[in-house]
């Protein structure tokens, strides 16, 4: 049995008509300090996934998306909790991104991304996203 906290995330991959994806890297001085991640945050109580990604991106880059099709669901085991992440394909509709919680943002092409050191949580959406060859709705 574990006590850890067991916290709901979900994460936005944007994509801009290039097919590039936005990473975004944490902060120093909070867990996983300087990994890449998407851009999202914890679910509160009484949101749905999609509230709580719209809710994320306007605290975090002053913008609006629209949430489109599910990636995955995954789960990992870090020191400080459990953390379940779900990732949604997402679209920039209004607003010039700001980066009032990250230290550094890019653009990358999606055969790429797996160059940047990612939180471990990621590395499945990280297949997925790199390995998709749809169009993306
Ligand atoms: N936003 C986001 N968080 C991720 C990803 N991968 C991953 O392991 N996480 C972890 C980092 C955090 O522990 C948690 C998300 O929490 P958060 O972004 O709302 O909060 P935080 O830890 O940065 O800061 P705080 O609100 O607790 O002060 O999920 C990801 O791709 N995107």
């Amino acid at each position: 049995m574990t006590d850890k906290k067991y916290i709901r995330v979900v994460g936005a991959v944007i994509v801009n008509s290039d097919d590039e994806i936005l990473c975004a890297q944490r902060p120093e001085g909070k867990n996983l300090a300087l990994k890449w991640e998407f851009p999202g945050g914890k679910i509160e109580k009484g949101e749905t996934e999609t509230e709580a990604l719209l809710r994320e991106l306007d605290e975090e880059m002053e913008c609006r998306i629209d949430v489109l099709d599910k990636i995955t669901t995954t789960v990992y085991e870090y020191d400080f909790g459990i953390v379940e992440l779900t990732t949604y394909y997402a679209k920039i509709l209004s607003g010039e991104i700001k980066m009032l919680e990250h230290v550094d943002m890019k653009w990358m092409n999606r055969e790429n991304i797996g160059a940047l050191d990612w939180a471990p949580a990621d590395i499945p959406a990280i297949e997925l996203i790199q390995n998709y060859k749809g169009a993306i709705k």
